[in-house]
């Protein structure tokens, strides 16, 4: 058992109330936790403060629910690895199955945070609310983000309306899905929004409303499981732009066991990379059509899927279509089951 999962309990926190519900927060770093001088929100430390700093920055935190603190990791989210995403996975596949814990909330850095939120959408075994949050400033900036994010989000995560949405962002009031969310601004506080779908609904104080709900298939209703993986298999992404070199393809087919391409368009290539794209079958390496469009869908086109050759990835991003198809193939290579697995997921 991971040695983290002990220090969970509640009764010894000295706000603890038993009407309220208890969260444990799982921190990974990022600028939620980063740390500068207050007037600088471009050159600072990301994955500075400790999670107990992040807690006692946001006031009335103790009347929203009872929270427990656990340092998974302290950096920077372009440094999140598959490995941090197992042992994301399997603390709260353990912990869910306590009756005494309600809710999770995860800190993480906003570059990757989407990825993140997709991965524990397809591997979490649990109906209990898991909402990912970060911040835009670091938490020492003036105006600083975090606190009212931290706090909305234990607060979404102690909402029994919360249950079996799938994992959701709580973001400058914005609750939104782990599958569509994606990163708008580079900047701004308001830096997310959903791949056209607007948001599942919005957080005003600690209240929720909520409007929609995905209907793709995620945590308990998935299939993927992921308890005795250390890894998973690697999946490239290829960009292509015009007069793009096809020898990309071979190249990253020598590190990968499948490749996503973010197309032109609907997710097209030239035909130098049709012809690649083929080769690449015949030695069993999966290929994923994506396009490098931030909205619309990719699907079966009768120009690029000559032989179906590849497999369109409806309405993914390129970023998260390469976790599907790895998880995928942690399951098959055949590619009707991995083409039918990205109009449910
Ligand atoms: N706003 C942020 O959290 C950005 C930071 N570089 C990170 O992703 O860790």
């Amino acid at each position: 058992m991971n040695s983290l999962l002990t220090t969970v309990d509640f009764k010894t926190l000295s706000t603890y109330n038993p009407e309220l519900k208890n969260v444990v927060i799982l921190a990974t770093g990022g600028t939620i936790a980063g740390s500068g001088e207050a007037h600088k929100t471009l050159n600072y430390e990301p994955g500075a403060l400790p999670i107990s700093d992040l807690l006692a920055s946001v006031p009335h935190l103790d009347e929203v629910a009872n929270c427990a603190g656990i340092q998974v990791s302290n950096l920077c989210s372009a440094d999140i690895t598959v490995s941090h995403w197992l042992t994301l996975a399997s603390i709260i596949n353990s912990l869910a199955g306590r009756d005494d814990i309600h809710g999770f909330v995860i800190t993480h850095g906003t570059d990757t945070l989407d990825e993140t939120s997709y991965f524990l959408n397809l591997v979490l075994k649990t109906d209990k609310p898991v909402i990912i949050t970060g911040s835009m400033r670091p938490a020492t900036a003036i105006s600083a983000d975090g606190p009212l994010n931290l706090y909305q989000s234990v607060a979404l995560a102690a909402n029994p309306e919360a249950c079996g949405m799938g994992v959701m962002v709580v973001f400058a009031e914005g609750i939104y899905s782990g599958r569509d969310v994606q990163k708008v601004n580079t900047f701004k506080a308001n830096a997310f929004d959903e791949r056209d779908f607007g948001c599942l609904g919005y957080m005003r104080d600690s209240e929720a409303f909520f409007y929609t709900r995905t209907l793709k298939k995620h945590t308990t209703a998935a299939q993927f499981d992921v308890s005795a993986l250390s890894s998973l298999p690697e999946v490239s992404v290829a960009y292509f732009h015009v007069d793009a070199n096809p020898g990309i393809l071979d190249y990253l087919a020598t590190l990968s066991q499948g490749i996503i391409i973010a197309g032109a368009g609907g997710g097209i290539y030239s035909k130098s990379w049709i012809d690649k794209v083929g080769e690449l079958k015949q030695s069993n390496i999966p290929v994923v059509r994506c396009s490098r469009i931030s909205s619309g869908i990719t699907l079966k086109d009768a120009y690029i899927d000559l032989s179906s050759n590849s497999i369109p990835c409806n309405s993914l991003v390129p970023q998260k279509a390469r976790i599907l198809l790895s998880l995928a193939l942690t399951q098959t290579k055949d590619y009707d089951r991995i083409a039918a697995m990205y109009n449910e997921y």
